[in-house]
């Protein structure tokens, strides 16, 4: 079953709130797994409809430690996607669970579950666009050194009216996927993230706008929180951003935080209405942009 987030029901649904849980992620999986445990708890006594979780929140974020921490996600689950469908379970609220190490036909995949307030893992992500990147002196870091990519994008109903897009980080560079997202339905995208102090202040909060103006959706950006002791420096910054662009209450810091905020369901249809942007594109001059998309409404 799909049960629609909780605060008010189905079709009258007119404001979601929102928890975004910015942990401390360690390199010991049986506190990882504590510490979610708290967060989400303290998340739900904010009254949070839905709890977003950081990418890759079990393990250290290295290529060399994805197979040692993943689990399979699916009909059986490990502890750590286990322990979120209790959480949701328990505390009758929709999980998007960031991301965890996925294990599957002896391949690793970056995948995000997605449980909703009955505990019913509905639909999981797998990381489509892989984190490669070779920015020299600064930063190199090679997913596919040890992950293979999804292949396809994700969206799940929550309410009568709106549906939840999940990608995972890198993948919020990519237009197409995000628009594709609102082509499938989704009004609100969540990526769950794990940016870094190179790429993260010139480019995380200017990416979750980018690609709410070009969804004209709500965007939930999730990091972990920023770890001395790490070798993989996350940003923070956890962000979100209305479909009009605009960052909703302040963003939050570096250390862990949960950051609150309470989405006007409204603000999709009205901010849709006044600039038909899928209605208005002019495929006769620059092509289809996404094969096989028809663009219209
Ligand atoms: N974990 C990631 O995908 C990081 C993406 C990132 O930092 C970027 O600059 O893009």
């Amino acid at each position: 079953t799909k049960t629609p987030a909780r605060s008010q029901s189905t079709a009258t649904q007119k404001t979601l709130r929102v928890a975004v849980v910015q942990m401390l992620v360690g390199s010991d999986k049986a506190t990882n797994l504590k510490n979610a445990e708290r967060l989400v708890n303290q998340a739900c006594d904010g009254n949070a409809d839905v709890v977003v979780l950081p990418e890759i929140w079990n393990s250290p974020y290295a290529v060399d430690q994805f197979r040692k921490h993943a689990e399979p996600i699916g009909h059986e689950c490990g502890p750590s996607v286990s322990l979120l469908k209790t959480l949701a379970k328990e505390r009758n609220v929709w999980i998007v669970g960031g991301s965890v190490p996925e294990l599957s036909d002896d391949k690793v995949y970056n995948t995000s579950p997605i449980i909703n307030s009955d505990g019913v893992l509905v639909e999981k992500h797998r990381k489509v666009h892989l984190f490669d990147i070779d920015v020299p002196g600064k930063i190199r870091f090679f997913e596919s050194e040890t992950l293979t990519g999804g292949d396809s994008a994700t969206v799940t109903p929550l309410t009568e009216e709106h549906a939840l897009g999940v990608a995972i980080c890198y993948d919020v560079r990519f237009p197409e996927l995000a628009i594709t997202m609102r082509k499938k339905g989704a009004s609100i995208l969540v990526y769950p993230g794990a940016f870094n102090t190179v790429t993260g202040p010139p480019h995380w909060e200017l990416l979750a706008r980018a690609r709410a103006l070009d969804a004209q959706a709500f965007v939930v950006c999730a990091s972990p929180a920023r770890n001395p002791d790490s070798a993989y420096q996350a940003y923070g910054h956890s962000v979100v951003v209305d479909p009009w662009g605009a960052p909703l209450e302040r963003c939050a810091g570096h250390g862990e935080e949960i950051l609150f905020a309470d989405l006007d369901l409204t603000r999709v249809a009205e901010v849709r209405n006044s600039m038909k942007l899928l209605d208005q594109r002019r495929p006769d001059v620059y092509g289809t942009f996404i094969e096989g998309v028809d663009w219209k409404e």
